[in-house]
């Protein structure tokens, strides 16, 4: 099991003091992440408290407007595009959406990674992304159009994609949003068995609580503009904060905001609304 230890270093990926948003509107403050290498990581939060903008600056592809990321060792802002574009290639990200590429079958879904990162040959390629099918038991599904597969299916195709590069980091963006549950034990399970087997560091941004609970080492609840609440799984389902306990038990009242806030856009859109019609 994973405490939460200090040393960038042996770090797959540190925040440090982050401050993420949107425009004007700081979403998120003081965050200190830290995912150790090998390890699978939960952030959870209710919707719209910023977890995906979190992963979005896990990848780079947001800035902070305050505090450090570093992924793998690296500060992504020290570097340059170049420097960002290598360690993309140690990672691996699951969109929301798992999108796969309609023109594709499986297999040259699977594959396309390597066609345009790596010089490997066909063989190679044959051998890993059957490998990598086999993984999420879709081996004999490699010939197969994505029309032609079940929403499951696709996600564990996603799935395959995602690792295919062998990657040191893998993020997932909401990797059980609408399945059944049986395809959702299977997820979770696949995801930490490739944890276990690459020895890739696995951050899943989800709201679900069972199955991520079962799965990761360590878990961060984010709400309230910051990190909330912090722990191994069993800490946390022990905890007595209010905050956690309503949100670890679906409650629909309690400190766990429902309403979006009022921002100044949204307060500026209201004024222009109600002077239009008087
Ligand atoms: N590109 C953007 N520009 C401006 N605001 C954005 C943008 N993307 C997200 N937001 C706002 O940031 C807030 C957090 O969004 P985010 O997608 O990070 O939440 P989340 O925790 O992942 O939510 P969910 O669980 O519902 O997917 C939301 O209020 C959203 O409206």
């Amino acid at each position: 099991m994973a405490s939460a230890p200090s040393s960038t270093a042996d770090a797959a990926l540190r925040f440090e003091g982050v401050a993420v948003g949107y425009g004007d509107r700081t979403l998120l403050s003081g965050v200190d992440l830290h995912v150790g290498r090998g390890k699978v990581i939960a952030i959870m939060g209710g919707s719209g408290s910023g977890k995906t903008t979190l992963l979005r600056a896990a990848t780079g592809q947001l800035r902070p407007t305050s505090g450090k990321v570093s992924v793998l060792g690296q500060d992504l802002s020290a570097g340059g595009d170049a420097a960002l574009f290598a360690l993309r290639k140690r990672m691996g990200v699951l969109f929301q959406q798992g999108a796969l590429f309609t023109d594709l079958d499986v297999f040259e879904n699977v594959a396309f990674p390597l066609r345009e990162h790596t010089k490997m040959s066909e063989t190679e390629i044959r051998e890993r992304v059957l490998g990598k099918l086999e993984g999420v038991g879709l081996r004999a599904a490699a010939h197969l159009k994505t029309a032609q597969l079940s929403g499951g299916m696709a996600r564990r195709v996603a799935l395959a994609r995602a690792v295919v590069m062998n990657p040191e980091l893998v993020l997932y963006d909401e990797p059980f949003a609408g399945l059944d549950p049986i395809s959702l034990g299977v997820t979770a399970q696949l995801i930490r068995k490739m944890a276990d087997d690459l020895g890739c560091a696995s951050v899943l941004i989800t709201h679900d609580v069972d199955e991520s609970f079962a799965i990761a080492d360590y878990v961060y609840l984010v709400g309230r503009g910051g990190v909330v609440a912090e722990g191994v799984p069993a800490a946390l389902s022990a905890s007595e904060d209010p905050y956690v306990k309503q949100f670890l038990r679906g409650e629909p009242d309690g400190p766990v905001a429902f309403q979006y806030p009022e921002t100044p856009d949204y307060l500026a859109w209201l004024a222009r609304q109600q002077g239009g019609r008087q």
